[in-house]
C-alpha cells in the first residue's frame, strides 16, 4: 500500500546504511515508519510504499519498502519544510514570510527565479543566492545518494564519494568505479569491484585488472614488503581476479611502461636474481632514501687524540667508564655524518647516547632527540634527562586537512625547511618504516650528524620496509655493535633470557627468578583465568603499578588466546558494566556471545589503543581548571589511552592519552580505536611496561618465532610472566626463521654508491 505524509521527527537513524525510524504525519495521524531511507530530512513530504506490521514492543508501524521524496504541494507544506531547518539560515519566521510572499509558487520561484527571494524583507541578494545554492546542492546530493544506493553503497561512503567527485560521479561510476579505490579513503578494491559488478563492467576489463594488480601490491605493503617477486604478484592477482595469467602479465608490463609499477632484479631469499615488482612510489622512496643516506655519510675532521681526551673528561664528570665499544661509538659519532648504533637490552645504548650528548653539548652543538612513538620518546626523555620528542613532532607535522596526502603525513620540516640541528639522535630505529625514514631524511641536511640507535633483533617496523636491517646489511655506513651485558643489567633475568632467546639458547624455566616467570598450563580457559588473576591482583602489587600498567601481549588476533577474545574477557572483569558508565556498541573483531552481532562494547574507563596514524586528530592538555595549556594534532598507531567520556548526544568519545592529552573521536571514527587490555606483540614494539603477561599456547609456525618472543619479553621493565606451554616456548626459541620481508633498500644503497663511485 501507499502512504503519503510529512516527516515529523526522525527518531533513529543509522548513518552507515540509512535504516531509520521516524514519525510521519499523514492526514493528521501520526504513524511510526521504519525503513531504509538513503536521504531524508525532517519536514519533507514523502510517498512510501510498504505495509503495516506489528512490532512486539513498539506496536503498529509502517514498514516502508520504497520511498520517494516529493516536492511539497501546498503553501503550508512548503512553509513547514523551509522552517524545519532543512535550509541553513532560514528559520520559522523567515519561512513564514517567504511563503506569505510567494504562496504555492514558493518552490517554483526558488528554483527558477531565485533572485526574487530578495523581495522578501530580511533577505539580501547574497542571502537569496545562498538559499538557492543550498536548495540546488541538496537536490543534487539527494539524486546522487539515490543513484549510489542502487549500487549498494553505504550512506557515509556515498557522501564521501559525492564530496570528492560532485556531479562527475555518474560518469565515473559507470566508466571506471575502480578510480574510487585510488581516490577515496575507505574504498578498497573489493568495494570498487562490487560496484563494478553491479554496473555491469566485465570481469576482464582493463580497469579491473590494473586495479587488482595495484591492490595486490598494496596488500603486500600491508604485510611489510616494499616489493614482491613478480611471480608472486601474478599468482596473487590471478587468484584475486579469477582471470587468465596472460592478461595479468600483459597489464603488469603495461603498468611498468607507464611507470606505475617498477620491475627490478634483486636477489631472492636464496640469493638468486629474481624480478621483483614495486608500486612506483615505494621504488622511488627506496631510491631517494639511498641517495640521501649517501649524502649524509660524510667524514668529519677530528683527531683521535682530541676525541680521546674529551671522552675521558666526560667519563670523569659522569663517573662512568665506557667500555671499548661504547667509546668507539662516541668517537664514530664525532667523526661521521651518519652512524648506526645497535645492541640488545642492557648493552649500554642509553649510556652511550648520554656520553654522546655530553660530548656534543660541550662543543656547543644543538642536539635533537627523537623516537618513532610517544612512549619511546618519553622513555628517551627519562633515560637521558633531555627532552626527546616523536619524530612526527620533530618534523612538525602540519595540522590542516591537507596535511595528509593519500593518508600520508605532510611535514613542515622538509628539504626546503630542514631541521636546524647539529646532531640528531633517533632511538628505537627498528620501528621506523619506509615513509617515516624518507620524511626524516628529507629534513636533514648534509653536515648535520644523524645517529640511529636501535636493536636490530626486534621485530621490524609495523609499516613497510626493514630500514635498520637493510642499512646494516648494506655494509656501507659506520655501524657500532654493543654486545656486552653490563653487570647491573645481568642481574635481570628479563635481559639475560632475552639474549639467550636471541641466540637460540634454551632458557631455564624454574621460577627461581625475581622477574621472569613461566606458569605451565595447557587449557586455554585456565590460561585465561590465570592471566586475569595476574593482571587484576598479583602483578600490580608485585611491581607496584596500576592495573592499567600491566600489559597482556599475545602473538595472535584470533582464537581463545588472541587479542579479541582476551580483550572481551579482560574488559568484563576489569571494567564491568556499571549504570554510571556510559557505553556504546563497538568494534568488529569481537565474536560471539553478544547476540550474534559480532560487535563488542566500548565503555567509559576502557583501555584503548589508536590503530592507525591520524595526522589530523586534535588533542588538548587541560589544567585542573579545564583551561587548555597545550594543544596539538596527531594521534599515532600504537598510542594507548583510557576512555574518559562517551557523549551519545554529541556522538563523541573522549580518550585521554599519555601526558593528559585529550582527543575526541566522532562515533564515525571509532574504527581507529581498539580495546587494548591485550595487544599483539607487533603493536607493542617500542613500548615498555612495568609488567608484561604473555599467554602462549600454540599458533602458526611462521608467526611463532624467536624474533616475536624476544620482542615480547623485552617489553617488560620489572617482570615478565608467560602462561602456557613450555614446549611452545622452547620451539619459538628454536625457530630462528623470521617472517620474510621483501625490500630492495640494501641493494639500492649498494648500487647507488657504486654508481656515484663510477661517476667520480
Ligand atoms: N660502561 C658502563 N659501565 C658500567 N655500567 C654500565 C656501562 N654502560 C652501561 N652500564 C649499565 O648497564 C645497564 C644497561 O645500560 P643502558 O640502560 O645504557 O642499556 P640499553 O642498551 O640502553 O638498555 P635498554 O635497551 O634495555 O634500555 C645500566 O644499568 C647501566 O648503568
Amino acid at each position: 500500500m501507499k502512504l503519503e505524509g510529512y516527516v515529523e521527527h526522525i527518531i533513529y537513524r543509522n548513518a552507515e546504511n540509512g535504516y531509520s525510524v521516524l514519525n510521519l504525519m499523514a492526514d493528521e495521524n501520526e504513524i511510526t515508519v521504519v525503513g531504509v531511507f538513503s536521504y531524508i530530512g525532517e519536514g519533507e513530504l514523502v510517498e512510501l510504499e510498504g505495509d503495516y506490521t506489528e512490532h512486539p514492543m513498539y506496536g503498529q508501524q509502517f514498514k516502508a519498502e520504497r520511498f520517494e521524496v516529493k516536492t511539497p504541494k501546498d503553501a503550508l507544506a512548503m512553509e513547514r519544510y523551509l522552517a524545519s531547518g532543512a535550509v541553513k539560515g532560514v528559520g520559522a519566521a523567515l519561512a513564514a514570510r517567504i511563503v506569505r510572499r510567494f504562496g504555492a509558487k514558493t518552490f517554483e520561484i526558488m528554483e527558477r527565479e531565485p533572485e526574487r527571494l530578495s523581495e522578501v524583507k530580511g533577505i539580501s541578494d547574497r542571502k537569496a543566492r545562498e538559499i538557492t545554492e543550498q536548495m540546488e546542492e541538496k537536490r543534487d546530493l539527494r539524486d546522487a545518494m539515490v543513484f549510489l544506493q542502487e549500487y549498494g553503497i553505504s550512506m557515509n561512503l556515498a557522501v564521501k564519494i559525492y564530496q570528492q567527485y560532485g556531479q562527475e560521479i555518474y560518469r565515473i561510476i559507470k566508466e571506471n568505479p575502480y578510480r574510487l579505490a585510488d581516490d577515496i579513503a575507505g574504498v578498497g578494491f573489493r568495494t570498487a569491484d562490487e560496484i563494478a559488478k553491479r554496473v555491469g563492467i566485465r570481469e576482464d576489463s582493463d580497469f579491473r585488472i590494473r586495479s587488482g594488480i595495484l591492490y595486490t601490491l598494496l596488500n603486500a605493503s600491508a604485510e611489510g614488503h616494499t616489493c614482491i617477486p613478480e611471480q608472486m604478484l601474478l599468482n596473487r592477482t590471478v587468484e584475486l581476479l579469477g582471470v587468465p595469467p596472460e592478461s595479468v602479465e600483459r597489464h603488469v608490463s603495461d603498468l611498468s611502461i607507464d611507470r606505475k609499477l617498477i620491475r627490478k632484479a634483486l636477489p631472492d631469499s636464496r640469493g638468486q636474481e629474481t624480478v621483483f615488482v614495486y608500486a612506483a612510489s615505494y621504488y622511488y622512496a627506496e631510491l631517494s632514501i639511498a641517495a640521501m643516506l649517501y649524502h649524509l655519510n660524510l667524514s668529519m675532521d677530528e683527531t683521535d687524540a682530541v676525541i680521546d681526551t674529551r671522552i675521558s673528561k666526560i667519563e670523569k664528570a659522569t663517573k662512568t667508564t665506557l667500555d671499548e665499544h661504547q667509546r668507539e661509538a662516541v668517537a664514530e659519532a664525532v667523526r661521521n655524518g651518519l652512524l648506526i648504533l645497535t645492541g640488545g637490552p642492557g648493552t649500554g645504548k642509553t649510556t652511550t647516547i648520554n656520553a654522546m650528548i655530553h660530548y656534543f653539548e660541550a662543543e656547543n652543538l644543538s642536539i635533537f632527540l627523537a623516537a618513532p612513538t610517544g612512549r619511546a620518546a618519553k622513555r628517551m626523555t627519562e633515560a637521558t634527562g633531555c627532552q626527546a620528542q616523536t619524530i612526527h613532532r620533530m618534523l612538525e607535522l602540519s595540522g590542516g586537512p591537507e596535511s595528509a596526502v593519500g593518508g600520508r603525513a605532510m611535514f613542515a620540516r622538509n628539504e626546503e625547511n630542514p631541521l636546524e640541528a647539529d646532531v640528531i639522535i633517533i632511538d628505537e630505529m627498528s620501528m621506523v618504516d619506509l615513509h617515516l625514514m624518507q620524511a626524516l631524511l628529507k629534513a636533514v641536511v648534509p653536515g648535520t650528524r644523524l645517529i640511529l640507535v636501535g636493536d636490530v633483533n626486534q621485530l621490524p617496523s609495523v609499516g613497510p620496509g626493514s630500514i635498520l636491517q637493510d642499512m646494516i646489511r648494506s655494509e656501507t655506513f659506520p655501524v657500532v655493535r654493543l654486545t656486552k651485558i653490563f653487570r647491573q643489567a645481568a642481574e635481570s633475568d628479563i635481559i639475560v633470557n632475552a639474549h639467550k632467546i636471541n641466540r637460540g639458547e634454551p632458557v631455564t624455566l624454574d621460577n627461581k627468578s625475581r622477574d621472569f616467570f613461566f606458569l605451565q598450563r595447557q587449557d586455554p580457559n585456565i590460561i585465561l583465568r590465570v592471566v586475569l588473576a595476574l593482571v587484576q591482583e598479583k602483578m600490580p602489587r608485585y611491581v607496584n603499578a596500576e592495573i592499567s600498567d600491566i600489559q597482556v601481549l599475545t602473538p595472535m588476533r584470533k582464537g581463545a588466546l588472541g587479542v579479541d577474545n582476551l580483550n572481551r574477557v579482560l574488559q568484563r572483569y576489569l571494567n564491568p558494566e556499571d549504570k554510571d558508565k556510559a557505553e556504546i556498541p563497538f568494534g568488529h573483531g569481537v565474536a560471539a556471545e553478544d547476540g550474534g552481532t559480532g560487535k563488542g562494547i566500548l565503555r567509559v574507563g576502557d583501555k584503548v589503543m589508536q590503530i592507525r596514524n591520524n595526522y589530523q586528530l586534535e588533542w588538548e592538555v587541560r589544567n585542573r581548571y579545564g583551561i587548555a595549556i597545550d594543544k596539538g594534532v596527531g594521534v599515532f598507531n600504537g598510542d594507548m589511552g583510557i576512555v574518559r567520556a562517551i557523549n551519545t548526544f554529541a556522538e563523541e568519545v573522549t580518550v585521554e592519552f599519555d601526558e593528559g592529552r585529550m582527543a575526541s573521536y566522532p562515533f564515525k571514527q571509532l574504527d581507529e580505536l581498539e580495546l587494548a587490555y591485550a595487544i599483539t606483540v607487533h603493536k607493542s614494539q617500542g613500548s615498555e611496561y612495568p609488567a608484561v603477561v604473555i599467554p602462549l599456547l600454540s599458533g602458526p609456525r611462521p608467526l611463532m618465532n624467536r624474533n616475536l618472543l624476544y620482542t615480547a619479553v623485552t617489553r617488560a621493565r620489572s617482570c615478565v610472566t608467560l602462561v602456557g606451554s613450555a614446549a611452545t616456548f622452547q620451539a619459538m626459541i628454536e625457530n630462528g626463521t623470521e617472517q620474510k620481508r621483501y625490500t630492495g633498500l640494501c641493494e639500492t644503497i649498494k648500487s647507488y654508491i657504486s654508481s656515484q663511485m663510477s661517476d667520480m
